[in-house]
């Protein structure tokens, strides 16, 4: 699968945030995206994930049959988009419905996840860091190649990063492809990284 983005431009409140993004992401491959607060990091994977529409360039999703992006991707923003009424198990179970191409069962992404003994807990109950395990757990109950991550050690422990960090890597050596905003470095091997500047963009070489 391959995933090229060429020249893309992004306007927000009537302003240019950036222009000339371009790269290109592999089965197998991470993206790390990096920038100043208000770069546009978030809002490129926005574009990526189709919630927003670029104002100019291309994204073309190649390598997936009749699969479009929208139905090869996992989306991970700020917003956790989980139901606090609902326990963990309870929220993963309807992720696991609603995306069909079931992966891990809701109590096996949650042991991976170090959150099997909070599966019954609504998840209002839950740390913000737990919560955001809870989030980063619908990754795994459904296949789909491409991730996309925004600030996906947000709130996380020194623990909890090292298992994400174990679990992108799973994922990139099964060919899956992930695209991740950070202000933080994720130690993924051989990524590689995309610097966002206001309206000037610097692609860098690999980052470990
Ligand atoms: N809904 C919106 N309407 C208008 N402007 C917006 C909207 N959402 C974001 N912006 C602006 O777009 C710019 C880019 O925001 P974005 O969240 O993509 O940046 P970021 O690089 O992810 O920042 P951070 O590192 O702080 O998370 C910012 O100047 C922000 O104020």
């Amino acid at each position: 699968m391959r995933l090229s983005v060429n020249n893309l431009a992004c306007d927000r409140g009537g302003r240019r945030i950036f222009e000339g993004v371009s790269f290109i992401l592999l089965s197998g491959e991470a993206l790390v995206i990096t920038g100043r607060n208000g770069a546009g990091k978030s809002s490129l994977l926005e574009m990526l994930a189709g919630r927003l529409h670029p104002v100019g360039g291309k994204i073309i999703w190649e390598g997936a049959g009749e699969r479009s992006l929208a139905e090869c991707l996992h989306y991970v923003g700020h917003r956790d988009a989980l139901k606090s009424a609902l326990t963990a198990r309870e929220n993963l179970d309807f992720a696991r419905d609603f995306l069909g191409n079931p992966a891990l069962s809701s109590a096996e992404a949650l042991e991976a996840v170090g959150l099997a003994h909070a599966a019954r807990l609504p998840v209002a109950y839950l740390s913000a860091g737990q919560r955001h395990r809870v989030a980063l757990a619908r990754l795994l109950v459904a296949h789909r190649p491409l991730w996309l991550l925004d600030e996906p050690t947000s709130a996380l422990d020194a623990a909890s990063q090292e298992i994400l960090r174990g679990l992108l890597e799973t994922h990139r050596s099964a060919g899956g492809m992930i695209a991740a905003t950070t202000h933080s470095p994720l130690f993924l091997s051989q990524a590689k990284e995309l610097r966002i500047e206001r309206s000037r963009l610097r692609a860098e070489g690999d980052m470990s």
